[in-house]
């Protein structure tokens, strides 16, 4: 960026469509940099606006510390190469050691931001991730994109305290995930704070959210029919309303086929099936899809979308 430019607001920033990267794994169980980078460069090429390191997609809990920095090398160098807007996942429960992971993100100046969860497991009171998110702000070289995901976390953020956060200097904006297009939600997204980006990070849930004018997604489905996902962003933005709520309809039951099983054994079937990656494999605690959850979202991505018969209730991250 030039120095004599001011900054473009966050939601600018943000906007489109992030497809937080898998993390392939090669046959002998390490992880297969070769592949991530033909994928990084696919689903840009497809039309995805940017791309994250390490999400919970990205299986960062169960990579030691040299493969993450390895996938955060590849990534960021593809961003780098296509001047696309990376983001860095990061933290856990504990303040201070992701404060120290923050400060590590150092080696990566050219990133957009850090995504940081909710304070999960030790269910710290509003106001205590609050005070979590008022360290973190100070200590972090990048700007943090909160990951409000109560069904991981286990802690409801509700829309004063994201309003708290979204006045927090260095805070850019949220990745969105609670289950549903709640109260909160809608009240979040019709007075939006200022200078802060309500991103998606559920997909079921993208083209109401951006119905409701939330500025884009982090998106594993993404990974699979990216062009389609970047269209409905945009036919929402530009106000094609009849078209973005097909598309929409029809993306969603895609998603819920891609997310039938614990995230992200089904999104790896269906790449390892379309030649994508190397193989399927999850590392442990996960365990590799069924080949009926594969081949439905499988076959939904490759009938046009929207034929697979995945039952509304379907869904399990
Ligand atoms: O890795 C991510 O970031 C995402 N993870 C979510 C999850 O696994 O719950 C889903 C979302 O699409 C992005």
């Amino acid at each position: 960026m030039n120095p004599m430019q001011p900054a473009a607001p966050y939601a600018q920033q943000l906007d489109g469509i992030h497809v937080p990267l898998v993390t392939p794994f090669a046959v002998d169980g390490s992880v297969a940099c070769d592949a991530l980078e033909s994928l990084a460069h696919q689903v840009l090429d497809d039309g995805a606006t940017g791309l994250v390191a390490l999400g919970t997609t990205a299986e960062a809990a169960t990579l030691d510390e040299d493969e993450r920095r390895a996938v955060t090398d590849v990534v960021a160098r593809v961003c780098r190469e296509r001047s696309a807007p990376l983001i860095i996942g990061a933290g856990s429960n504990d303040t201070r050691a992701t404060a120290a992971a923050l400060r590590g993100l150092k080696a990566w100046p050219e990133a957009t931001a850090a995504l940081v969860p909710v304070p999960y497991f030790t269910r710290p009171s509003e106001a205590g991730v609050v005070a979590h998110f008022t360290a973190l702000a100070q200590a972090s070289p990048l700007p943090l994109v909160v990951y409000n995901i109560p069904s991981r976390t286990g802690r409801t953020v509700g829309v004063d305290t994201l309003r708290r956060l979204a006045e927090l200097p260095g805070v850019a904006g949220v990745k969105h995930a609670v289950g549903a297009v709640d109260a909160d939600t809608v009240a979040l997204l019709a007075d939006p704070p200022a200078d802060f980006a309500v991103l998606c990070g559920e997909d079921d849930f993208a083209s109401a959210m951006f119905a409701l004018g939330a500025a884009g997604g982090i998106l594993a489905a993404a990974h699979i029919a990216t062009g389609r996902w970047a269209e409905l962003a945009a036919a929402w933005r530009t106000g094609e309303t009849a078209r973005a709520r097909r598309l929409g309809g029809e993306l969603t039951v895609l998603a819920q086929a891609l997310f039938a099983e614990p995230n992200p054994g089904v999104i790896k079937g269906v790449l390892h099936a379309q030649g994508r990656i190397p193989t399927p494999s999850v590392r442990l605690p996960l365990l590799p899809a069924s080949s009926a959850a594969v081949e439905a979202a499988h076959g939904a991505a490759h009938d046009g979308l929207g034929q697979a018969p995945v039952s509304a209730s379907a869904g399990s991250r």
